[in-house]
């Protein structure tokens, strides 16, 4: 069985995108059989691909001329992918070429998409207009490996329960996507398991529809590059899929004209009910992943130093910030969700203070909650830090938006009780720097930054030092000589303000973490009396 997302009948590219290589394994080739007589147009691209030994790609349709007779057997010119080209579209070698990318090291052909959105009468102003949410939606059918050609949305005033969407507007994109020769259909909100079956039924043929949800968790599919991303990501889809496997075996019954009625009703429970045990299995296995994981964290908890995560939108650029502070090599790129795994190093300051910041997953609004169920434990590294830092892109038009979309997860995440720092990032890109810089300085709890240029990175510093002494405890004591580690530790992780040699030990005011504080109770009582 194969678990797929837009189709439940067969494997879809958002599964497994096809690996297009020019030179593919050889059942994946079928011969040509040229006709000249039929043949009107010369094609020299082709024959120039099949010069440099590059296997073309060639319908009956295609005119072949050689004048060097060097092609040979032309039975064994091969065609790639017959779907790829159909007939009468002699003229999009050219098209199709331009629909090779690069995805991930890996060389694909971009599947057509098309992107539907529902504008919901009433919406709150402040947040993502619908042509915004489509924006990023096609930003994320990019990421995914699509070609968006094109959009449309509707104005409701709660999305159609049967279809999503209503039926003119269904007609509308069954005939703009016959026409673009679209492959797939995404809808910026999550499909229930029946609207899904009735835009597949509504635009018929091999139209494959999806929601944003899918979408994301394809991406993450793609990028989870550790076990345990991959066992989150794993099991976020099967929660996906469970309620959507309804079709998977219908095909059965008419295939047989319905001789064998109730066959795919029994097979949908069957699959259920493995894909139930599939679960139960992917969570046994996450949890020993994770129980490994906590033993590292237990390891970093033990030294006393205090841990800031970076959280944000993605794309935020906090990994690039991660980067620059502490020379990590973590992937940061101009694409959403590059990085799935908590990264955590040392960040060392020029006045000899450390703090450990953890780069995180990045938010999306509307984020998938099987996703966030999922990630939960990553995430929670979050609500176990001393401090949360807020990176926002500034230069943004959307800032604002984002900002609430990323307070919205960290509230389910309970994090409330975290101090949390603000930190407006890519100064640098923003229109009017001077007016962004201007506007933090006057805000308390906001510090201007470009991760980028690095800009704006040693008041960063000192800001974190100042939160972090707001999470501490004012503690005076008297610390005996032959504690002399104690006291290091505690010039290491707390803020000394004052150190006074005696003739009982060293006498220090500082602020120092709470756990601190109850270690050196004794010698706090040593200091009072
Ligand atoms: N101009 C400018 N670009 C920046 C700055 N910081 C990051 N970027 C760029 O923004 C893009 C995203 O950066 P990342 O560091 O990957 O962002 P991220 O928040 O880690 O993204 P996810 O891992 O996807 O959540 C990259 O192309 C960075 O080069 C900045 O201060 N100025
Ligand atoms: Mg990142």
């Amino acid at each position: 069985m194969s678990l797929c997302f837009c189709s439940s009948l067969k494997p879809s590219h958002l599964i497994s995108e096809p690996d297009f290589r020019f030179t593919p394994p050889r059942h994946h080739l079928i011969p040509v059989h040229l006709n000249p007589a039929k043949h009107l147009k010369p094609n020299n691209h082709i024959i120039k691909a099949l010069h440099e030994e590059i296997i073309g790609i060639i319908t009956p349709n295609d005119v072949v001329s050689d004048p060097n007779n060097s092609i040979g057997d032309l039975k064994d010119v091969v065609l790639i992918e017959e779907e790829t080209k159909k007939e009468g579209n002699e003229d999009k070698e050219g098209d199709l070429s331009n629909r090779f990318k690069l995805r991930n090291g890996r060389e694909v052909v971009e599947e057509k998409a098309y992107i539907v959105g529902v504008a919901r009468k009433g919406e709150v102003e402040d947040s993502f207009r619908v042509e915004d949410s489509l924006c990023e939606l096609s930003q994320l059918a990019d990421t995914a490996g699509l070609l968006v050609v094109g959009s449309t949305y509707q104005n409701l005033a709660s999305p159609n329960p049967r279809t999503y969407i209503g039926s003119g507007k269904v007609s509308e994109i069954k005939s703009a996507i016959h026409a673009l020769d679209v492959e797939t259909v995404i809808f910026d909100d999550e499909l229930s398991p029946g609207q899904l079956r009735n835009l597949e039924k509504a635009f018929g043929g091999d139209v494959r529809v999806c929601d944003r949800t899918a979408l994301i968790l394809d991406i993450f599919n793609q990028r989870a590059a550790t076990r345990e991303a991959a066992l989150q990501v794993s099991l976020a889809q099967m929660e996906y899929q469970l309620p959507r496997l309804t079709r998977m075996w219908t095909h059965l019954e008419r295939q047989s004209g319905g001789q064998v009625k109730g066959m795919g009703e029994k097979q949908i429970e069957v699959d259920k009910r493995i894909l139930r045990t599939q679960i139960g299995v992917l969570k046994k296995e996450l949890e020993s992943v994770r129980n490994h994981r906590k033993q590292y964290r237990n390891r970093r908890l033990a030294v006393p130093i205090p841990v800031v995560s970076l959280v944000g939108y993605t794309n935020a650029g906090k990994s690039t910030l991660l980067n620059r502070l502490t020379g990590a090599d973590v992937l940061a790129e101009d694409r959403l969700f590059a990085t799935l795994d908590p990264t955590t190093r040392r960040v060392q300051m020029k006045n000899g203070r450390e703090f450990l910041l953890t780069d995180t997953v990045g938010f999306i609004q509307k984020l998938p909650t099987t996703l966030v169920a999922a990630f939960r434990a990553t995430l929670e590294e979050i609500s176990e830090s001393s401090l949360v830092v807020h990176l926002v892109d500034i230069s943004h038009p959307l800032a604002n938006q984002q900002i609430e979309a990323v307070d919205k997860v960290l509230s389910e995440l309970d994090t409330s009780s975290i101090p949390k720092l603000i930190v407006w990032n890519k100064v640098d890109k923003a229109e009017d720097p001077h007016k962004i810089k201007l506007e933090a300085s006057n805000r308390e709890d906001v510090v201007c930054i470009s991760a980028l240029t690095g800009e704006g990175l040693d008041e960063f510093c000192y800001a974190i030092l100042d939160k972090l002494k707001d999470t501490m405890v004012w503690v005076e004591a008297l610390i005996p000589f032959d504690k002399g580690e104690l006291l290091s530790m505690v010039h290491q992780v707390g803020m000394v303000e004052r150190t006074e040699y005696t003739e009982k030990g060293t006498l220090i005011k500082a602020h120092v973490p709470l756990r601190f504080a109850r270690l050196m109770t004794p010698m706090r009582q040593m200091c009072v009396s």
